[in-house]
């Protein structure tokens, strides 16, 4: 798998505050990496770093595999960004906005511009002034912009931040689209956790300038899933039973007296029925779960207390 971005001990501090310390982040071709946490976390700083909008103060890392400075350049040309809200001109229309930055940036092809608007769904809208669109639209156009260069990667700050529940699908499905359609690996950043969980691949957790967490979706919907949590005198016992009289393999030693257990076939009588019948003491048998909102919470509140 070909590595997009890697940061190695990645570490930015202001006068007053360290606003990343030590952050190793690994995001691969095609996916669509989740960087999560709360206001202040250091989301922003990271992705400035990346971008070149701002310097490390001590790690290093890669984009495309290069970490020099001359070849960091190079290969931020492959890179689309979102930060900032671009400032576009409300009397300009779609078109007209976009013609500028292009001529501003010195991007060859006016064709371009169509082609960009048609992929994000802007092209009918094209002769709309600017002041006229909806938010989900003016988002749509910063993509736009991003999008111009053709990049390989995008990184987005925020972009369903502030959008309505229609808003925030049209982003949604338009990042899937361009992740699917034209493999564009995407880093994108958000405070709220619910917000990405229908698109990315993979997640990143910040929490006062640390990463506390990195995990595939795959494992983070493991990970929020409902399980079995069984009470019981000796939960060794029970585990090792669990596996050969039931063939159970999904569970997880937790104390002395407590199992949890997430096989999708568990039976809660059969769990109860081979406890007793091996003399093991049942103290109790809860059907749990957590959903995405309370696991961030809880390993937010993890790294507080850390
Ligand atoms: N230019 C700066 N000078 C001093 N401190 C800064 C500067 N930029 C950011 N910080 C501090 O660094 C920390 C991380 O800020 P950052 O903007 O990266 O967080 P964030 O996760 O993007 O938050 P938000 O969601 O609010 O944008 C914060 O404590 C912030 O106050």
């Amino acid at each position: 798998m070909k590595e997009v971005i890697k940061t190695y001990k990645l570490s930015k501090s202001y006068k007053n505050c360290n606003a990343l310390i030590d952050v190793n982040i690994n995001v691969n071709q095609g996916d669509i990496y989740g960087l999560v946490g709360n206001n202040g976390a250091g989301k922003t700083t990271l992705l400035k770093i990346l971008t070149g909008q701002s310097q490390l103060s001590r790690g290093s890392f890669e984009l495309f595999s290069k970490s020099s400075e001359k070849d960091l350049n190079l290969v931020r040309k492959r890179t689309g960004v979102i930060i900032e809200t671009p400032s576009f001109y409300p009397k300009l229309t779609v078109f007209k906005n976009m013609e500028y930055y292009r001529l501003q940036r010195g991007i060859p092809g006016k064709e371009k511009i169509d082609k960009v608007l048609k992929e994000v769904g802007l092209y009918e809208a094209k002769k709309k002034k600017f002041e006229d669109l909806s938010l989900g639209m003016k988002q749509r156009l910063g993509l736009a912009l991003a999008m111009m260069n053709e990049p390989d990667l995008l990184i987005l700050d925020e972009p369903i931040n502030g959008l309505d529940p229609s808003g925030i699908i049209e982003i949604r499905n338009l990042l899937l689209k361009l992740n699917k359609e034209k493999n564009i690996t995407i880093l994108i950043s958000s405070h709220i956790l619910t917000e990405l969980s229908n698109i990315a691949t993979c997640y990143g957790f910040l929490n006062k300038g640390r990463l506390v967490e990195e995990l595939s979706a795959k494992d983070l919907e493991k990970k929020c899933q409902s399980f079995l949590e069984v009470k019981v005198t000796n939960s060794k016992k029970l585990a090792a039973l669990l596996e050969q009289n039931l063939g159970y393999k999904e569970f997880k030693v937790i104390s002395e007296d407590v199992i949890q257990v997430f096989d999708i076939n568990r039976s809660p009588e059969e769990i109860s029925e081979l406890a007793i019948s091996n003399k093991i003491g049942l103290m109790a048998l809860d059907e749990k779960s957590i959903d995405l909102e309370s696991y961030y919470m809880s390993l937010m509140g993890v790294a507080e207390n850390a």
